[in-house]
This record gives C-alpha cells, structure tokens and sequence, in this order.
C-alpha cells in the first residue's frame, strides 16, 4: 500500500498492493497499523489484509474530514476500539490468549467494528458537514447585512456631511447592540472631524432610537475613520456593579462603567486626576460608590476620602470594618484608608499628603534612577494615594475661611503630587466655570464624567468635553448615565453601575486582606495623624447614627478632630464680613501666587454686581463670593413665597438673575444644604425635583 499527499485534500491512501500482510505506513491510523504489525509477527493469514484494508478504510474516510476532525484523534479512538474489540470478541469465544488468537481475533474485530465505526463516523462527518453549512450560511447572510449596512452608510455620510466613503470593513458588535464602521476617508484631506460633528444629524438620519448614537472617531491611521453606531439603548436600564471582586491594578486601570456597545470603560489615573460631575439626582453618590469600589479593588491604591457632606460617602466603606466602639474590626480593613467628614481632619489629610508628596521625591531619588524614571514607580509596596473629595469642587468655590484653606491645599497637592502618587477624584454638582475655569483642572483632571441624569440645565458639554462634538445631554436622560471621556477614550455615553449597600459591604470583606500598606517613607511623613486615623477619639462619630441628622455647630479651626458634625453648610452661612488675619493673608497670598502661576480664567457670568467685596484673585472662587447674603436672603425668600408648591434652582436663579446675578449651581448648592439643615425639604425626584420651604412642607405644622 502506498501514501499520496494531494495538495488541499490531505492524504490519500492507496488499499490495492496486497504484498504481504500489510507494508507501507498508515501515518493517520495508527490502530490499524499496531494491528497489522500484530498479524504480521504472529503469521496472519493473506485474508487478514483485507480487515486490516477495511481499517486502513477508516483512516481513509476519516483523513478525507480532516478540517472537521483531527485525524489524529480518530484513529487514536479507531486503534483503541480495534484493541479493545479484538480482546473483547476473543475473550468470548477461545480461552487463554495466544499472539495469534489475538491476531485473529482482533482481525475480526476489526472488520466488525470498523464497518460500526465507520458508520458512527459517517453520522458524526455528516452533522459536521451539516453544521458548516448552517454556518456557511450564517455568514453569507452577515455579509449580506454588513455589505447592507455598507452601502447604507456610505450614502448617509455623503447626504449628511457631504463626503464620500469608502467602507472598508464593518464590525457588528457581539453584544448585540450595534457595529463600527471603518470606512476610508476620501482623498484631499478630509479629516475624521467633518463626520464626528455631525454626529447628531447622523443619529437623526439613521432613525436612531433615544439614547443612540453615531460617533465618529480616529480610525488608524489619519486618513481612515471609525464610527461607532449604537442602535439599542442600554443606558436606560440599571445595571448592577459586577459581582467579580477580582484584584485590580492602577496600571491597567479601573473600571468606572459601560459604553454604549457594552464594552467597560477603565480611568486610568496613574498621572490623572478625574472630575466627576452631577447635579443632585444624577446618580453622582452612587458612582462615587462605583470608583471606591474600583479602588477598593486594587492592590496598590490607597483611598483617602474628603466628604463634608457627614462623610456620607465614605461611611459605608468603613462601617463593616468598625466595631460598636467606634474602633476598627481587627483583622478587617476597611475598604478606604482615611476618611474625613470634617475641615479639620480634611487638613490634616491634605496636610499629610503634601508631606508625602515632598518626603517621597527625595527619598525615592535612587529608585526612581534606577528605574530610569521620573514618575516614582507605583506598586503594592509603594502604594498611590487617591484623594477622593466629593463635592470638591463646591469646596474649590466656596467663600468661607476654612474652605478656601482647604481649596489651596487640594490644589497644591494636585499641582504638585502627580509624580509622587497622590491624585484626586473632585466631584462637582455642577461643571461650574470655577472649577473648569481653573487651568490646572482643567490640565491635570483630563479623566471627566458628566453624569446627567434628566438634568439639562447648567450642563455644559462643550466645557467638560472640549474638542468633542455632538454631545447632547438630553442622550442620556437616565439616571446613573451621561459622558465619560478620557486622555485614552473620547468622550461619549456611558452608563455607571448601580451599586448597593450590601454589595459595598462584600466589597469590603473580599478586598480586606488585598490593601496595600502605606510604604514606611511616606507613613512617616505622614507622621501621627496618619497613624492615628483610627482612634477612638476620631472615629467615634461614624457610628454615631445621630449626628448626620443633627445641624452642626459651627467649628472653630482649633476645634478637636471629633467630627461632631459636618460644618460646610454651616460655614457657608458666615454672614459677617471677616477682618483678614495672618493666616487668611497667608491663604490669600498663596492663592494668588498659583493663580499666577496658572493663569485661571474668568467664570463666565460672574460679572454680576458684587456684595462691594472687591473681587479677589484666584482660584474663581468669585462666583460665590459675589454671591452676597442679601442673595441667599432673596432665594430663600422666593422659596418661602413658592409656598407648599415650592421651586427649583431655576426658578430661584432666574428671580435672582437681574438683581444679584446669582448662578443656578450656587442655589443648588443652598437648597442642598438648607435640605440637610431642614430649612428646605426635598419633594420628587429627577427633572420634577421640587424644595418647599419647611413652613409649607407637608409635615408642618
Ligand atoms: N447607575 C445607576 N443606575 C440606575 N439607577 C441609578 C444609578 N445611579 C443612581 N440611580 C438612581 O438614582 C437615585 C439617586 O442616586 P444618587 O443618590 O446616587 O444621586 P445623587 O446625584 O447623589 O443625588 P443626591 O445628591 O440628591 O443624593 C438612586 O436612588 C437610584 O434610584
């Protein structure tokens, strides 16, 4: 027998020689081969052959498939039937065994069971084939689609934008709510540009459904274009944070939520700072939950969290691991590291983290040289820290004392510790021009979330997103979506997960022994605040579940660390104007210095007629600072007249436009805080949130 090799049919054997029992090789069936050698030995008879030939068969029939199956792998399962056969059919019938009992009995078999398995195979090739053809099919039928989608596009791109494409691939996503097409773009140098803003009129031409859109971006190379069509909406509905609680690394980024096609969206935020923003509603607590989640996740983040707002934030984190003492649970660590609810402890965080910052450029020189780097290299064992201050940016606008001390310190830290690992997650009620106005936000947080929530009004794409086009809030009208854009990911919509109390706790269990520790450099820079951050003294309040409902007391700046309550609101009332001591002088020269230092533009609208302070320089804290008494008197007069109907902030800001200039976002903020002072209570939810002044509210008396 002799072995030929076709080319595209694989091999093809040849059952006619007859010479001997069996010469020549059976490569692809090796069971018949171990047979033959069998027969071979012990004297088998010439009628043998043909057995062996019927085997040689199977490895013809199998070979013939062999893109289906590997022939391998049958004739393995052919040799082991044949053995097994043989052995079986002789054990029945002779007796003791014999080499040539084995021969012959194996022989027969093989022809019997070579016929049954050759008919088996038959089947199996058969629904192969079949299911090929099925997927053939499919194809034939996906190219038809996508050859469709082609030549769709291609003509709505001309009729929109005025250009022709040629589409050189188009990619249906497999989660089934769109494609990307990758086109060409024609030649004179067209850029990808002239399609991305028209991205709403794309949308509204290819009868997109709410939510969805076509968003053009750069393609591979500066001639070709990538759009992403969206054609089911999946940021309506809620989707929970995922249950894997894997580790993850501040390399290769967090994972803050979904695009559109499903895919996860990461921050990476290793030299980025991120500005999260969402009017009240929005769903901006919840996805504070989400990144701490994603922090809490990873083996080489540390989270340090500012919430003056009754640590209201970062509570949650820490709660599992306290004991009714107040004291941290041993062996469990909370999922942040510091938690500060007050101005006083928020300085001494932001204090310390200055202090690391310095301490570690200079004790971490010959490490950084040795890794030929500027940036000090980031690991579990040098772990980076991330400041999250939510409603930072309120706290960067505020005009009181404490908070423009505590406005200076989040700045130098961003200013200065990027290299060193220390960044910082600001979130924002609004993206207020104070915060975005600000050079150095606007440079070091390039990592931006706008979430929208329904919420239209004082939501200004183009300031968040600069350079995007085709962003139109009312894309995301569902609570928990808006836009996300990064330095590696352009803007577009995005939808955060909902994530609940208990999954925050099982957060917290599982990631417990995964926290880095604060390498010794820095924990001693960091000196006893740092170590002490979970003292009694200082963590009594957060089990303390009265005190977020109780008003707080206006604090001292030499007040203890006992967090009795959480005074921003309170500080925000500061009605009489404050004699400048040292202090304030030294905070006000250090705010002009970076303010001269970083150029920080003028918030738009600002201009209004001020309370007679002069404007000050800096940090575009002169929104609110311009915003007098009499302003917040004449909102809370106008919300006392809306009566048991009460208003919104745009109704309040619009009374008070001619007279006082006063923007929305800084009566958002009032109403905020008279809610959680219970001068104002909080009626409905989203686009039909309404405040009644507490003399109308239902429960008065
Ligand atoms: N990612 C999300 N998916 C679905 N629903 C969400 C999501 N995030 C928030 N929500 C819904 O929106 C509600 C408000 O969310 P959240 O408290 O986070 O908003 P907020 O912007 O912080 O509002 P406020 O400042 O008034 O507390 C939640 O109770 C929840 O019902």
């Amino acid at each position: 027998m002799t072995t030929n090799t076709q080319a595209n049919t694989g091999p093809v054997w040849d059952y006619s020689a007859g010479h001997g029992p069996v010469t020549g090789a059976l490569s692809a069936t090796t069971g018949a081969f171990a047979v033959a050698t069998t027969g071979a030995a012990t004297g088998m008879p010439p009628t043998w052959a043909l057995a062996i030939g019927t085997a040689g068969a199977i490895g013809h029939t199998i070979t013939s498939l062999r893109d289906r199956l590997s022939a391998r792998t049958v004739s393995m399962r052919a040799a082991s039937w044949l053995v097994g056969a043989g052995w079986t059919t002789w054990a029945m019938t002779t007796g003791p065994l014999s080499w040539a009992a084995l021969g012959s009995l194996a022989t027969i078999g093989v022809g019997m069971g070579a016929a049954a398995r050759a008919t088996l195979l038959y089947e199996e090739a058969r629904e192969l084939e079949a299911i090929a053809a099925a997927e053939r099919q499919v194809a034939r039928e996906l190219s038809t689609e996508r050859r469709a989608i082609a030549a769709e596009w291609v003509d709505r791109i001309q009729r929109v934008c005025g250009i022709t494409v040629r589409v050189v691939a188009v990619e249906m996503w497999p989660t089934g709510t769109g494609f990307t097409i990758d086109a060409e773009l024609p030649a004179g140098g067209t850029t990808y540009d002239r399609i991305a803003r028209e991205a709403a009129r794309l949308s509204a031409d290819a009868r997109l459904p709410h939510g969805c859109t076509a968003t053009a971006s750069q393609g591979i190379d500066q001639g070709r274009v990538l759009i992403d069509v969206t054609t089911v909406n999946v940021l309506e509905a809620e989707i929970t944070y995922p249950a894997d609680y894997s580790p993850l690394s501040l390399h290769t980024g967090i994972p803050w939520g979904l695009r559109t096609n499903a895919d996860e969206i990461r921050a990476y935020l290793r030299e980025q700072c991120a500005l999260v923003v969402g009017p009240t509603g929005s769903g901006k607590t919840n996805m504070v939950h989400t990144i701490l989640a994603g922090f809490a996740r990873t083996t080489d983040v540390l989270t340090w969290v500012i919430d003056l707002n009754a640590g209201s934030a970062g509570l949650p984190w820490v709660r599992p691991a306290l004991e009714s003492s107040g004291q941290t649970t041993d062996g469990m660590r909370p999922g942040i590291d510091w938690l500060a609810a007050s101005h006083e402890e928020a300085m001494a965080m932001l204090d310390a983290a200055v202090r690391i910052a310095k301490h570690r450029k200079m004790a971490y020189q010959d490490l950084m040289s040795q890794a030929n780097t500027d940036l000090l290299p980031i690991s579990d064992r040098i772990p980076q820290i991330m400041l999250v201050i939510d409603e930072g940016a309120e706290i960067l606008a505020a005009p009181d004392k404490p908070s423009r001390a505590l406005a200076a310190k989040i700045l130098e830290v961003i200013r200065i510790a990027r290299a060193m690992g220390i960044r910082t997650v600001l979130t924002a009620l609004g993206a207020t021009g104070s915060v975005l106005g600000n050079l150095m936000i606007r440079r070091e947080a390039k990592v931006r979330v706008a979430l929208t929530g329904g919420e239209t009004e004082g939501m200004d794409l183009s300031k968040q997103f600069p350079g995007s086009r085709g962003l139109r809030v009312d894309q995301a009208p569902y609570k928990g979506s808006g836009f996300m854009g990064t330095p590696e990911s352009p803007a577009g919509l995005f939808k955060s997960w909902r994530i609940l109390p208990n999954q925050i706790r099982d957060i917290v269990a599982a990631t417990s022994d995964r926290h880095p520790t604060l390498d010794a450099v820095s924990a001693k820079a960091a000196g006893p605040d740092y170590a002490r951050r979970w003292d009694m003294a200082r963590t009594a309040w957060m089990r303390d579940d009265t005190l977020s409902s109780t008003p707080a007391e206006p604090q001292t700046p030499t007040s203890g660390y006992l967090a009795g309550g959480l005074n921003l609101s309170a500080l925000r009332d500061e009605r009489t104007p404050v004699v400048e001591t040292d202090e304030e002088a030294l905070a006000r020269k250090f705010r002009e210095q970076i303010d001269a230092q970083f150029a920080t533009a003028p918030e738009p609208g600002t201009d209004a007629p001020s309370s007679g302070k002069p404007p000050t320089a800096g940090l575009n804290l002169s929104a609110l600072r311009s915003e007098d008494n009499a302003a917040k008197e004449a909102a809370l007069a106008v919300l006392l007249a809306a009566g048991p109907e009460g208003t919104g902030a745009s109704a309040i800001a619009r009374a008070l436009a001619d007279e006082h200039g006063t923007t929305r976002q800084t009566v958002v903020g009032w109403l905020k805080t008279w809610a959680e002072e219970g001068i104002a209570v909080r009626v409905g939810e989203g686009t039909k949130t309404r405040y009644v002044h507490h003399r109308h509210a239902p429960e008065a008396p």
